[in-house]
């Protein structure tokens, strides 16, 4: 459905606020770098309540597939085909860019904190929609650091520059960030590469934890985080999706040699 946005003063499309058992889906994606195309043939649908991996070679395209899921690759890359958020094709003009960011958030490779308080880390996004209330502030911080299980470990400094913080913690706090303007998937782009083991571990357990709540993408080079963390798994080769099915029958009975090689570490 189409509204007027009263501050652009153009239409945008309404997002159906019906969610579905299928949160996003792609079909007949193309993705160019100028001429060349980096990314096709991945038609792939993303279930509520599940997290999903993404694998594949370095410069297989899963990165430039995770990015266009919310439109990030807006700027740099020319994106054909369907993008498909609880049924609402995102890849067309007129959708409202901000509100599809909300709702697929990014959390990045390398923790990426604003060079701010902690807590202000936490609201600026609500602060600049206009929310100001101290109160709800307050509540969605304490909320969002538990729900990225970071709370105990900085609930007494919230104050402080989140620069200072340990990369693992770091990490969290990005992910609670990204949890704050309450979206429905959350995307990952190798969160844990800048991680030790414990961390590791630890964002596994958060992730596990969020998924109750949301739809998870992650990009990993691990193929034992991916084993161990994912529902399902999308093996990239050459920029196209060529093996998605469940996590369980890609590790152990992929359709696809090529699949075989690269999980089982006899690749290139
Ligand atoms: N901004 C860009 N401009 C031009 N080409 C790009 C850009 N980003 C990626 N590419 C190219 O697109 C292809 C896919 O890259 P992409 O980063 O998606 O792969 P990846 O599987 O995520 O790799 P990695 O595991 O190393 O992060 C590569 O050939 C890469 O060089």
């Amino acid at each position: 459905m189409q509204k007027l946005d009263q501050q652009s003063d153009r239409f945008i499309y309404e997002f159906n606020p019906e969610e579905t058992p299928i949160t996003m889906q792609t079909k007949d994606l193309e993705i160019y770098y100028g001429k060349s195309l980096a990314m096709h043939n991945a038609d792939i649908q993303f279930e509520k309540n599940t997290i999903t991996a993404l694998i594949g070679p370095s410069g297989s395209g899963k990165s430039t597939f995770l990015r266009s899921l919310n439109r990030m690759n807006d700027d740099v890359a020319t994106v054909n085909g369907q993008i498909l958020y609880q049924g609402v094709n995102i890849n067309q003009p007129g959708i409202d860019v901000y509100e599809v960011r909300r709702r697929i958030g990014m959390v990045f490779q390398r923790p990426n904190p604003f060079a701010k308080s902690i807590y202000d880390n936490i609201t600026f996004a609500l602060q600049r929609r206009g929310v100001h209330s101290k109160k709800v502030l307050d509540e969605v911080v304490e909320k969002t650091l538990k729900q990225a299980a970071v709370w105990d470990q900085v609930k007494d400094s919230l104050n402080k520059s989140a620069l200072s913080l340990s990369g693992g913690q770091a990490q969290r706090v990005c992910i609670a960030r990204a949890l704050a303007v309450k979206p429905d998937v959350l995307l990952l782009d190798e969160p844990a590469s800048a991680l030790d083991p414990v961390s590791t571990a630890q964002l596994e357990q958060t992730l596990r934890q969020l998924k109750k709540d949301y739809t998870i993408i992650i990009v990993t080079h691990n193929m034992q985080q991916a084993a161990r963390l994912s529902d399902y798994t999308v093996f990239f080769n050459m920029g196209e999706a060529i093996e998605y099915n469940k996590t369980r029958k890609v590790f152990t009975r992929p359709k696809m040699k090529l699949t075989d090689d690269y999980v089982s570490g006899n690749f290139g």
